[in-house]
């Protein structure tokens, strides 16, 4: 896994999903190498990274220029350029003209998820795997919602991540703010 630090950062752009997240999305989604992944918000470029080694291709949408030029440069600090599309547009207008993935995650949509979702679901391959990762509660009852009136199970789980920081009397645990993963597969 690639560490949070090892990513080149824009202040303009929000921080790549953090490292422990990304292992959890890499296995939760199940991806091997004969996947099409969609990243939408793909931010600093760190889910796009991961999955880029595993995945056939990831095609990468982000409505900040900004997040599309710092993907770019990580994806090419991390030697996955090969296999990632970027796209920079909104994620309804972007998803559009795609067609034939496997996976969608799902890490920013701007108050759009409603659609997003249904977008996707409309347009993904047989035993396609929808990711959503929210921070705002409002993010995680939107999907769930939206999820089970296309028919789906979501799974949900919520993972706080803690890390040692060493103080002067030994190690004191920092939490990071709680992140929802909440993932569906069509059948
Ligand atoms: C928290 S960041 C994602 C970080 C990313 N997963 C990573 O590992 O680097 C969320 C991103 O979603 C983008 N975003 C939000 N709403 C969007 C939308 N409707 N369409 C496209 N991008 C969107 C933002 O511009 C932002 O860069």
């Amino acid at each position: 896994m690639i560490q949070d630090h090892e990513f080149i950062s824009f202040k303009e752009v929000p921080g790549p999903t953090k490292e422990e997240i990304r292992c959890l999305l890499l296995c939760k989604s199940e991806v091997s190498n004969e996947d099409i992944v969609v990243d939408i918000g793909c931010g600093t470029g760190g889910i796009t990274t991961d999955f880029a080694k595993v995945a056939k291709k990831v095609i990468s949408i982000d409505k900040n220029p900004n997040a599309i030029e710092l993907t770019s440069k990580n994806i090419k600090k991390h030697g996955v350029f090969e296999n990632v599309d970027l796209i920079e547009n909104d994620a309804i207008s972007a998803l559009k003209s795609i067609e034939n993935f496997d996976i969608v995650i799902i890490g920013g949509s701007g108050g759009d998820l409603d659609e997003i979702l249904e977008l996707v679901f409309s347009k993904l391959n047989k035993n396609g795997r929808i990711i959503v990762t929210g921070i705002l509660i409002e993010t995680k009852y939107v999907a769930i919602k939206k999820l089970k009136s296309l028919g789906l199970e979501p799974k949900v789980v919520e993972v706080t991540i803690s890390r040692g920081n060493s103080i002067g009397l030994g190690t004191m645990m920092l939490a990071e703010n709680p992140i929802a993963i909440i993932s569906s597969k069509i059948k």
